[in-house]
């Protein structure tokens, strides 16, 4: 299996190149030449394994054999058995034909540990194997964050260097990373925004020398591994809802767009999956886009779902170039236009094709607030603010046969928005006893302006170890 770049200019790696590449030379992300495949009988024939097995046999349709599947089933055995629910990813039915799929029963209680567990145990095989040493930047709008520190702390060979926008993540988020005292996790809380802090990332990775001497590489949705591990839970949930023989849509509250494109994976890997939703907050560029191919950065503003405070959605690239053609010169042509000016021109034909498959709904924060409450008043569902937000667009944007479910995409556990849950439901959910003396850790971070120089010199100062 070989992924080539969606700006055309990289060199085409194998799955563990990807892995430690994170981003291509050529400022694109990393596809793979052609998908895999299952047929109507291979999917039947993953129907009721345990979460670990099917991760495994699904991962090994992107590795092409390094890691191996036996390698790849102990390490998912590992990433998922420390979970907080003998299901790993339990569906949930929340009202007649709307289930929701709980990612947040692992260590950081936010869907991101359903990937990133997984990608701790891959680093660490392909490190080992090589000898090698890595410096994991990352952008955080609050979740990634944490998942990347919860799966790399402590590991000999990476150190881990995660910008956060200060002040604009929820407390518990920004506990849960700066309160890691591991000698090789460093907090950087920037002055600016997520899309800010992405962006530096990329400037970073776009910086060759630099990229060099640090062996940087990605924790984000940008990393093609990241992706490839989002997909099984779609799987699992269709499969359990009677797919390949019964279709069924799925909603996903969506800011850098990797969760709603994995599921879009799954598709094309031959899941029936009939619809994808996509639900937004204030922050609301890829609603607009569906609704008018109106793909334009009006700034981020904060909203009670605070890891959706983003407006240029990494992982819409990866979309484009498939909408495209697969053609990398239109793709990279759009991307440095949508850069340059602000506003990405998609063809008529192009735009008319994602809204045959993608439906996007906004909701404002008093709609977040009072779908937590609906929830909670009709279904007795406590729902974190993002959730709230995919079961309203699900309700909304539902397929008129009310016969295809729709799987929603629950992100994160309420307890990590108590405010906004309290304030909707007068319920403040308690932090699981693991976590309980959270507010009361020592927290350790630095507080940067949003300059490239100062932050890889910062980078520089924690990844000294890693330097050529
Ligand atoms: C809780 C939560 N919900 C939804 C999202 C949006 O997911 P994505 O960025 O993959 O679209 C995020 C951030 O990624 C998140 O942390
Ligand atoms: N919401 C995310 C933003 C980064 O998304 P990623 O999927 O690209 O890592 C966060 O919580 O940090």
């Amino acid at each position: 299996m070989r992924y080539v770049s969606t700006r055309g200019d990289a060199p085409a790696r194998d799955f563990e190149g990807v892995l430690l590449a994170g981003l291509a030379e050529d400022g694109g992300l990393f596809m793979p030449e052609s998908w895999p495949l299952l047929s109507a009988a291979e999917w039947r024939g993953l129907r009721g394994l345990p979460y670990p097995e099917l991760a495994a046999q699904l991962m090994a349709r992107f590795t092409g054999g390094a890691p191996d599947e036996a390698t790849l089933l102990r390490m998912a055995r590992a990433a998922y058995g420390g979970f907080g629910h003998a299901a790993t990813a339990p569906l949930v039915q929340v009202e007649p034909g709307i289930f929701s799929l709980e990612l947040f029963h692992g260590p950081t209680l936010a869907f991101k540990d359903m990937a990133m567990q997984l990608l701790g145990q891959l680093f660490d095989h392909v490190l080992e194997k090589r000898g090698e040493r890595v410096t994991i930047v990352g952008a955080t709008s609050g979740d990634t964050g944490s998942a990347a520190i919860e799966a790399c702390r402590d590991r000999g060979a990476i150190d881990v260097v995660i910008l956060h926008p200060e002040g604009r993540t929820s407390e518990v988020q920004r506990r849960q990373m700066t309160t890691v005292l591991s000698s090789n996790i460093h907090n950087i809380a920037v002055q600016g925004s997520f899309d800010d802090c992405q962006d530096l990332v990329k400037a970073m990775f776009n910086d060759a020398p630099f990229r060099q001497e640090m062996r940087l590489s990605a924790v984000n949705s940008i990393n093609w591994a990241r992706i490839a591990a989002q997909v099984p839970y779609y799987a699992y949930a269709a499969l359990a809802l009677g797919a390949p023989d019964r279709p069924v849509a799925v909603s996903v509250p969506t800011g850098n767009f990797g969760n709603v494109l994995a599921a879009w994976v799954a598709r094309r890997m031959g899941l029936p999956i009939e619809r994808l939703i996509i639900g937004a907050n204030r922050n609301d560029i890829l609603a607009r886009f569906l609704a008018a191919n109106d793909m334009s950065v009006q700034g981020v503003a904060p909203s009670l779902s605070p890891s959706m405070d983003i407006q240029v959605s990494s992982n819409f690239e990866r979309l484009l170039f498939e909408l495209l053609g697969r053609d990398a010169a239109a793709t990279a042509a759009t991307m440095r236009r949508f850069r340059a000016e602000g506003r990405m021109p998609v063809p008529d034909d192009a735009w008319r094709r994602a809204t045959a498959l993608f439906h996007g709904h906004t909701l404002s924060d008093e709609g977040t607030l009072e779908e937590i409450r609906r929830l909670h008043r009709d279904s007795a569902y406590l729902a974190d603010p993002h959730t709230a937000i995919g079961m309203a667009a699900a309700r909304a944007h539902r397929p008129e046969d009310r016969g295809i479910p729709v799987i929603v995409a629950a992100t994160a556990h309420p307890a990590k928005f108590p405010d906004a849950v309290e304030k909707a439901t007068g319920i403040r959910p308690p932090l699981p006893p693991r976590l309980a003396d959270l507010y009361q850790r020592e927290e350790r971070l630095t507080v940067l302006p949003n300059e490239l120089e100062g932050i890889e010199a910062a980078v520089r100062g924690h990844a000294r170890r890693n330097a050529a």
